[in-house]
């Protein structure tokens, strides 16, 4: 999959490749590989101190790697010859001299990477800023500064985007306009990667996720497989729970208790401990068994595992890791 990743994809496209990247005896990133491909949101997820940021300094060649390596376009950032026009990227929306005029700044910008002016223009109006354009920075919300921020991504047109907590701070307007945003800048054909701890975000921004935890990867998976995954299975809830689980187990079905823990048939703990997640059997036919047998139930619900559920499971590692965040 990596190897053929640069041909056929039009150019637009990121690989992370055994990166690691250590600071002193901090393992930041650790032989972390993950292809970001064009035509999608792709969230990258993970949580407080995962080694997100990280691998987007060294993607976008604000850092050297320790080892492995971080590619746009199938080249180092370094090796591009004109990286405005092939990655554009939001890391830090405060980084603009707040004396200098929002139209200023971006032309500054474009004449140093051989953009025309009218470029300027363009990317102001599509970030809703152009009414503003020669007002000084000092005085923008952070809402209009992030808005500035992905102005600037924009202004070479890059086939390849890369966002680091862009709604870090916005109010409800905000992330929902920057949401619209990316999800355009993906049906546009461009390579859209996003990072956020928040699942609840990319679940509805995002098509695919890649999940780190202590900068390994955990999860590359799109949100259905991901829905699909964690999202099966029926909650049930009945007085006698091992009588059930027994027939149930019996008629082909797998049963869990519900608060997570392992049970491959035989489970203990009563429905007030939180019930049954019974998979492979629809919620009709445990109802059909269960009366066969006159066992009473409280409870059949088809189960819908929030993704933020999913996340939380596969990330528990990680977030034991950086318990203070
Ligand atoms: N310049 C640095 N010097 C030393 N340690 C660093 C440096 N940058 C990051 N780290 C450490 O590397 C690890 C990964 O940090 P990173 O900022 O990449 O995580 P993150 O997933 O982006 O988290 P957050 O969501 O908090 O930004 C953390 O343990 C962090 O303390």
């Amino acid at each position: 999959m990596c190897g053929g990743a640069r041909s056929g994809e039009g150019g637009r496209v990121i690989e992370v490749r055994e990166l690691t990247k250590r600071y002193g005896r901090t393992v930041a990133v650790d032989r972390l590989s993950f292809v970001v491909r064009p035509g999608a949101v792709t969230g990258f997820l993970g949580p407080n101190g995962a080694g997100k940021s990280t691998t987007m300094r060294v993607l976008l060649g604000l850092d050297a790697a320790s080892s492995g390596e971080a590619l746009v376009n199938g080249r180092r950032y370094a090796s591009l010859r004109r990286p405005m026009l092939e990655v554009g990227a939001l890391l830090d929306a405060g980084a603009v001299h707040a004396g200098r005029k929002a139209f200023d700044h971006l032309g500054w910008l474009a004449r140093g990477n051989g953009i025309g002016t009218r470029r300027v223009a363009e990317v102001l109006e599509r970030v809703g800023l152009a009414g503003v354009a020669r007002k000084r920075v000092g005085g923008f919300s952070l809402g209009m500064r992030q808005r500035l921020g992905i102005a600037a991504a924009l202004l070479g047109d890059p086939g390849v985007l890369v966002f680091d907590e862009p709604v870090n701070g916005l109010d409800p307007d905000g992330v929902r306009w920057i949401r619209e945003l990316m999800r355009a800048l993906a049906a546009e054909g461009r390579t859209v990667l996003i990072s956020s701890h928040l699942m609840s975000e990319m679940e509805l921004t995002a098509d695919r996720l890649v999940v780190i935890g202590r900068g390994r990867l955990i999860a590359d998976t799109s949100v259905q497989e991901l829905a699909d995954r964690f999202g099966r299975g029926v909650r049930v809830r009945s007085p006698r729970p091992d009588e059930l689980t027994r027939v149930l187990v019996t008629a082909g079905g797998t049963v869990e208790s519900a608060n997570g823990t392992a049970g491959g048939g035989r489970v203990a703990g009563s429905p007030e401990s939180g019930g049954l997640v019974v998979s492979g059997l629809e919620a009709k036919a445990i109802g059909e068994h269960a009366a066969a047998h006159g066992i009473p139930l409280y409870e059949v619900t088809p189960r819908n595992a929030s993704l933020e559920e999913a996340y939380m499971e596969l990330t528990a590692r990680g977030a034991e890791f950086g318990a203070a965040s």
